[in-house]
């Protein structure tokens, strides 16, 4: 496994060790030991799987009270997979870190809890799944807008296929 650091604080590039065959490939995609020594040692609590089609653009979430940390990966298709640092007291607050996650490189990110997250979809559909460190809950959920001119993401998509929710998220420089 191959852990890969970003300029954000604590968001890591996870390249896990991929056995390939005439078969086919198989690769863990969590150990608790192995991701542990790379400081992903929280529990998780909750798996989530979403499927979108193309040009769809989920996010940009984070949760208030009850922030979670999420480990991400892609089973089918490809996404560009975006984490920004929403803390106004961090050297690196508005920025972000944003990655191609397809399932053909495997690779993974760990986005600690306090991070907004997003990505949108490159392919005809993508399986997105994520292991968060603490519960969902609805009414904690909020976000900014995927096209914050602050934070200004290259996002490689220009219309994106957003939720009535996240069409209407505030800016970064909006929130309380
Ligand atoms: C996130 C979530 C959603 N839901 C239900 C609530 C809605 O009825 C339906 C779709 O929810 P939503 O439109 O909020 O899903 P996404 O837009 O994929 O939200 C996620 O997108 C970005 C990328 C994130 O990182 C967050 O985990 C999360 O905000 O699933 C649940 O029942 N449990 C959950 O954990």
């Amino acid at each position: 496994m191959k852990i890969t650091t970003t300029a954000l604080p604590g968001v890591l590039i996870i390249e896990p060790k991929t056995f390939r065959d005439t078969r086919g490939f198989f690769l863990e995609t969590f150990q608790s030991e192995r991701y542990a020594s790379a400081g992903i040692d929280q529990p998780f609590v909750q798996d989530n799987h979403s499927r979108s089609q193309r040009g769809v653009l989920r996010g940009l979430h984070f949760q208030r009270q009850r922030p979670q940390g999420k480990l991400i990966s892609v089973s089918r298709g490809s996404v560009f997979d975006v984490a920004v640092d929403i803390d106004p007291k961090s050297a690196t607050f508005g920025q972000y870190v944003g990655i191609e996650l397809n399932d053909d490189n495997h690779l993974q990110v760990w986005i600690p809890a306090g991070y907004a997250h997003g990505f949108c979809v490159l392919s005809e559909v993508a399986d997105f799944h994520y292991k968060c460190t603490d519960f969902y809950d609805p009414s904690d959920e909020t976000g900014i807008m995927w096209n914050d001119p602050d934070i200004n993401i290259a996002w490689p998509l220009h219309s994106p296929l957003l939720s009535a929710k996240d069409q209407q998220l505030p800016l970064l420089r909006e929130l309380k």
